[in-house]
């Protein structure tokens, strides 16, 4: 579904992936893993055409994607929940919500859905956003992707931060948009979190993919996670 092919970024004049290969299949999660630093936002970035690919190409289903402005991207029903959130903080969950549906035409019934995915928010819906919790506020960012009715959702350490119940809470709905057959990319720093949700395992080092194996592997070759994250 999505394929990212041997992309090279750069931030003004420094360059910070040389090489970064993913496949995300439909009905998958594709953890990707790397030591801080290592480049794993800058892919997302890159995937959502928040940055230049100096080299290389972006495939949604076939068709190129990385030549779009970045406006578009979204609209080829890809989600994203950057790192940190990024809601808006003055508005109430229901207007962020609101905004949601509006950047890409949804209705009523998609609301009802990410409502019935979070009936936290549902309580919530007058509260401004900057007033909810780190938990919810991760529910309300997620929410709001999922209001473009993604096939793909890419998600940026969803969990950090968070407190146990959040974390279950928030990893339930993953698995959930999984068995609803999106494709799902996950950067993510806990090992155990990516190997308990994981159906494949991409390692990115210093901007390079350098290997991707099912999660199955990986729990039967624990020393890659040594070599690769230091841990
Ligand atoms: N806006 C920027 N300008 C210049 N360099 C940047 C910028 N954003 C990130 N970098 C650099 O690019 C490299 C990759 O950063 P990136 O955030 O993609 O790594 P990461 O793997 O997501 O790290 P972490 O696990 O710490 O979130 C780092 O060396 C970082 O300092």
């Amino acid at each position: 579904m999505l394929k990212i092919e041997d992309i090279h970024v750069s931030y003004g004049k420094v360059k910070v992936l040389f090489g970064v290969d993913l496949e995300a299949k439909p009905g998958e999660i594709l953890c990707l893993l790397g030591r801080n630093g290592a480049g794993k936002t800058t892919a997302m970035k890159a995937i959502m055409g928040l940055l230049p690919l100096s080299q290389g190409k972006i495939l949604l289903d076939g068709r190129e994607i990385s030549t779009l402005p970045a406006h578009e991207v979204p609209k080829q029903r890809i989600g994203y929940v950057p790192q940190g959130r990024r809601l808006f903080a003055e508005l109430s969950v229901a207007e962020n919500i609101e905004m949601g549906l509006m950047a890409c035409g949804s209705g009523a019934e998609t609301r009802e859905w990410v409502l019935e995915l979070f009936p936290r928010l549902r309580e919530r819906l007058a509260q401004q956003a900057s007033t909810l919790s780190g938990g919810e506020q991760q529910m309300l960012a997620t929410a709001r992707a999922l209001c473009l009715k993604p096939k793909v959702l890419l998600l940026d350490e969803p969990t950090e931060g968070l407190q146990p119940s959040m974390i279950e809470l928030i990893r339930n709905v993953i698995v959930q948009m999984k068995r609803e057959g999106l494709a799902v990319v996950l950067v993510e720093q806990r090992v155990d979190a990516v190997l308990s949700v994981a159906d494949q395992v991409a390692f990115i080092e210093h901007g390079r993919s350098v290997e991707t194996l099912a999660a199955d592997e990986l729990k039967e070759d624990p020393d890659k996670i040594h070599k690769y994250l230091g841990v």
